[in-house]
This record gives structure tokens, C-alpha cells and sequence, in this order.
């Protein structure tokens, strides 16, 4: 059980953003400033309830061949099986341990509730207050401390916090108020000491659901779930953070991006801190009800963030016809992408037209690659500048799933070697991670029998697809340990792959690693000679 003895809760130095989280001891980058063994709520997405444990939040596949390819990769959900509870039925483990912890600690308050015949599965904010009042019900010495300490966090924690999210999105709150009263009502409606069992249900609904942040597996992105830690929570959020939140399935952990001096504020990133200044703001706003007071906004337009190539004005007349049409599409949204310059409006919508794209889960891979095409073409946009860098990494989900490997890895190493780097600094940040892991798994299916031409064709190049393999793989071993430590599951797999491939070669890990010094420019420069047309 994590101490976190290096951190405390304090006044936040941001005027009006409340209490913020501490360092009070120094950190190294990778150094982990706050650990939890699994976030005080943890609840599964109402899709993974039957493929998930319950209490680890490892995922189980259920189709044949994607569990048949992903232990062949010696993945974890290649062998894992989700075994439902025979009580409800309504949620699985993965073992008999899993099971058992997740009993004692809380199924047993919520099994009877979801497991009526009939009833529609419940939202993750409500099971997850159904099982803190049945805890605060049968412990209330114990619990009242962890409710106590959820109910500080904004907005239960201020007498106006909830008033300020009425007035802002009036729905919201309806909807905070309807589902905490709900989850009172499904436990039986209780009365327990010295509380106000029904607003305390609403308080603890409240925090949940607008605190919490998404529980995805590193290893497939996948959104599992979602957690919230009252300590993790006391974390504000800054542009510029110099910490990040990772889930290490279960445990959640904040590890340093930067070094952390005694004393300093620890910020982590609510959400995607490299879109322009504007989008920040709105969607802090939108999200979490508060108006981005951190080092960078404060510095407001014309940072890194907000440049492009050339001045909005300066944008080809051949471009006027469409961006005038997107001006009447986005007119309502313009605010939210307005930038300076005389044609601010057309290059907003632009930009509206290409965040569009991206929140569109249903949108296809022409309507992705047209967005991205739209912004390079219009020759204002760098590949690092958002929404592509965003939308880049959807197409790559996208030809992943229909199977299009190699667009993926032309995709991937792009990312890997021109669009992340700038936006994401550290070697061992998360996105840098989880792309290399991709292209890793990607070059492993290239190397197979059935693409021998393509082998062929980089070989000409002066490329051995096997020696860019063993490149990715060496980044991914070197940096993955501190940003996801050596026990979670996907430390293990690194880990694992590296022991397995490395046991079976003769050459000493030196002079591969010379060779791909040698070979790593060239795959650079490809790298970046890939343009729209040959995605
Ligand atoms: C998860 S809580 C963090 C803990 C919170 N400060 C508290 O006192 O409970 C998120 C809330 O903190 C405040 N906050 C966090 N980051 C902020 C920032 N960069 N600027 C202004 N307010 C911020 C906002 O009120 C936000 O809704």
C-alpha cells in the first residue's frame, strides 16, 4: 500500500482554483509523485461490464481470432477470461482472487441492486455510489473518512460549486441531481447516522462524474472505465504540466514529467493541453466548469500551439470557396476556433471543420483523411499543429482496424519521428509510447511471409525491417519502465517481448545497436517524406 508521504493537499497557488496537490519532497522525471493501488472508485463502462474484471480491469477478448492473435503476441487479453458473477450476472472476473477481493471490499453492496431481472444496467457514477453507501451503511466509522474526503473535492467541496455548474449547463446538474437520488433510491433509500443520506448520494454523484478520468488499457487504448481518488483529484490541471496521470491496471499513479523541486505545485493534464489556446479554454469550460488560470493560458494567444506557417491572411484565394462554405457550417462553434489575423473567420472554420471530424466517432477514414488533407493543403498548417496531430492518430486507428498495416506504419512512424516529439517532449511520455508500441506490432506483421516484396523494397533502401523492429523495441524497453514500471501489464509485455526476442539472438545488443544507428536516419527521412497523397 503506497504512503505518498512526498506529496500534500494544500491551498492551490492558482487564485480561485481551490486546494491543489504538493510536492514536499524533490522528483525526478519518470519518479512516481503519487501511487494508489486502484482509485477509491473504479467502475467499468457499462460495454466492458461483461469482458472486464471487475476488480483489475483486465479485458478479456471474446472474439476467437483477435484472442488467438493477441496470445500468439503474448498479450494478457489473448489468455484472460471473464467469468460473470453467478450472482448478478451482470459483471465478470478473472480469477477467483479478483473475485473474492472484490466481494469483501464492495460487490457484495451492489450485486442484489444490478442483478434484478429486467432492470437496465446502471451508469458507472451510480453503481459506484451504490457501493460507497453500502460500505458508509455497514461501516460508517471507517467510510465516513473516504466520503469526507470525496465530498471536499470542487464541486461538493464548495457551498457554490454546484450553483456554478447550474448556471452554466443546467442539464448537467439536473442530470447530477436525478442519478445521485437514483443510486439512494436503488440501495433502498437509507438512513445512516448523522447524515443527509440523499445529498450526500447527490455530493458523491457529483464528484464522480465530473472528477473522474478514463481508465483505458495503454496496450489497445481502449476506455475501460472510469476512476476517481479524492488524492489524485486534488490535482489541478495546468497547459503545462510538469506531472501525468497514468493507469497502471488497476492503480492509477502520477509520475514526474520534469523535475519536481520540494514545494512545487504538482499539475496534471485534464485534458489535450497541445490544442490552441481558444479550444483549451472552451473545452476546460465545457467539461469541467472553470476558466484555465495555468502558466500558459495565462500567457493567452501565440505560443507554440497557436502558430502557423503562414499568416491567415495569407491563405490561397484557391481555398476562400470552401472555407467560406465551412464559415456558415461552424457559425454557431466559430468562437470556440477564432484566431487573429484579417481572415480569422475562414481559417476558424477550417479548424472548426477539422475538430469536427474528430469528434465524430462514426466519421470514416475518407472523412478523417480529407480533415487532415483540408489543413495541409491550405499550407497554413505544420503536421504538428492541432486538430492533425489528433486526427493523425484516429486514421491510424482507423487503418488498424480495417487491416490497412502498412498505411498504419507509414502513419505511425511519421508520429513517431515528426509529430510527437515536439508535442510531447519526454522520451517516456505516454502517447510516444503507445505509438512505438503500435509501429512495433505493426513492422512484426510486415516481417511475416506474405509481405516479402515490401521487405525487398526497403532493403533496396538500405532499410532491414527486422533491424527497425529491434529499434522500436529498444526505445520501447529503455523508456516504458518510467512511465508504466516494470509489474503493470503493460510493462510486462514489454519486458517479456524484450527477454523472449533478445534470448533468441547471437549478435551482442551493441553493434544492433549500431546498425540501427546507421539505418535510423534513413527511416527519418522517410519518415517525413510521408505527405497526404501517400496516406
Ligand atoms: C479535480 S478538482 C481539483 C481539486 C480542486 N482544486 C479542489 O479544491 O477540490 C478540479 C477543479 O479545480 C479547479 N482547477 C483545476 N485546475 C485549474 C486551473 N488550471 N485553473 C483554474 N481552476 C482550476 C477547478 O475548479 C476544477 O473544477
Amino acid at each position: 500500500m503506497p504512503t505518498n508521504e512526498g506529496v500534500e493537499v494544500k491551498q492551490s497557488q492558482i487564485s480561485g482554483a481551490g486546494k491543489g496537490l504538493f510536492a514536499r519532497n524533490a522528483f525526478s522525471p519518470g519518479d512516481i509523485v503519487v501511487a494508489v493501488d486502484r482509485p477509491l472508485v473504479a467502475e467499468l463502462e457499462i460495454d466492458r461490464m461483461l469482458d472486464t474484471c471487475a476488480w483489475c480491469f483486465q479485458r478479456g477478448l471474446t472474439n476467437p481470432i483477435e484472442k488467438m492473435n493477441a496470445a500468439a503476441m503474448g498479450l494478457p487479453n489473448g489468455s484472460t477470461e471473464i467469468k460473470n458473477c453467478t450472482g448478478c450476472q451482470r459483471v465478470g472476473y478473472c480469477s477467483k482472487a479478483c473475485q473474492s477481493k472484490a466481494w469483501k471490499r464492495e460487490h457484495k453492496y451492489e450485486c442484489k441492486v444490478i442483478g434484478v431481472k429486467d432492470r437496465p444496467d446502471l451508469p458507472p457514477g451510480v453503481r459506484g455510489v451504490i457501493k460507497i453507501l453500502g460500505r458508509l451503511k455497514a461501516d460508517s466509522k471507517s467510510e465516513s473518512v473516504h466520503v469526507k474526503d470525496i465530498l471536499s473535492i470542487w464541486p461538493a467541496g464548495d457551498p457554490k460549486g454546484l450553483d456554478k455548474i447550474g448556471t452554466q449547463d443546467k442539464q448537467r446538474l439536473d442530470d447530477f441531481k436525478f442519478l445521485g437520488h437514483a443510486a439512494w433510491h436503488y440501495c433502498g433509500s437509507p438512513t445512516i447516522d448523522g447524515l443527509d443520506a440523499q445529498s450526500t448520494s447527490i455530493g458523491l454523484l457529483s464528484n464522480i462524474m465530473n472528477n473522474a478520468f478514463d481508465l483505458s488499457s495503454p496496450l489497445d487504448d481502449i476506455k475501460l472505465g472510469i476512476g476517481f481518488d479524492p488524492l489524485i483529484c486534488s490535482a489541478n490541471h495546468s497547459c503545462d504540466p510538469n506531472a501525468s496521470l497514468v493507469f497502471n491496471q488497476p492503480g492509477q499513479e502520477i509520475r514526474a514529467l520534469r523535475v519536481i523541486k520540494p514545494g512545487e505545485e504538482i499539475f496534471i493534464r485534464y485534458m489535450e493541453v497541445t490544442n490552441p489556446f481558444s479550444v483549451r479554454q472552451a473545452e476546460l469550460k465545457e467539461r469541467y466548469f472553470f476558466t484555465c488560470q495555468c502558466i500558459k493560458c495565462k500567457k493567452g494567444v501565440g505560443l507554440e500551439a497557436d502558430q502557423f506557417l503562414k499568416r491567415p491572411e495569407d491563405l490561397e484565394s484557391e481555398h476562400h470557396k470552401l472555407a467560406d462554405t465551412l464559415v456558415s457550417r461552424h457559425e454557431s462553434t466559430l468562437s470556440k476556433f477564432l484566431v487573429d489575423g484579417s481572415d480569422a473567420r475562414r481559417v476558424a472554420a477550417i479548424q472548426a471543420e477539422g475538430y469536427a471530424v474528430l469528434e465524430n466517432q462514426q466519421a470514416t477514414i475518407v472523412e478523417v483523411k480529407q480533415a487532415i488533407q483540408m489543413c495541409i493543403d491550405s499550407k497554413l498548417w505544420p503536421w504538428t499543429r492541432q486538430p492533425v496531430p489528433q486526427l493523425c492518430r484516429r486514421l491510424l486507428a482507423l487503418y488498424l482496424e480495417s487491416g490497412s498495416i502498412y498505411l498504419a506504419f507509414l502513419l505511425g512512424i511519421k508520429m513517431h519521428f515528426e509529430i510527437l516529439p515536439p508535442l510531447y517532449p519526454q522520451e517516456f511520455d505516454s502517447d510516444r509510447l503507445i505509438n512505438a508500441w503500435v509501429v512495433s506490432t505493426l513492422i512484426n506483421v510486415l516481417c511475416g511471409p506474405t509481405n516479402q516484396s515490401l521487405h525487398q523494397e526497403f532493403a533496396e533502401r538500405g532499410l532491414e525491417l527486422r533491424l527497425i523492429y529491434f529499434g522500436f523495441l529498444f526505445y520501447l524497453h529503455e523508456n516504458t519502465p518510467q512511465m508504466h514500471g516494470a509489474s503493470t501489464p503493460f510493462g510486462k509485455v514489454i519486458k517479456s517481448t524484450y527477454e523472449q526476442i533478445m534470448a533468441g539472438v547471437n549478435i551482442p545488443e551493441a553493434d544492433i545497436k549500431e546498425k540501427i544507428s546507421i539505418a535510423w536516419p534513413t527511416l527519418e527521412t522517410l519518415a517525413k517524406s510521408v505527405d497526404t497523397s501517400s496516406l
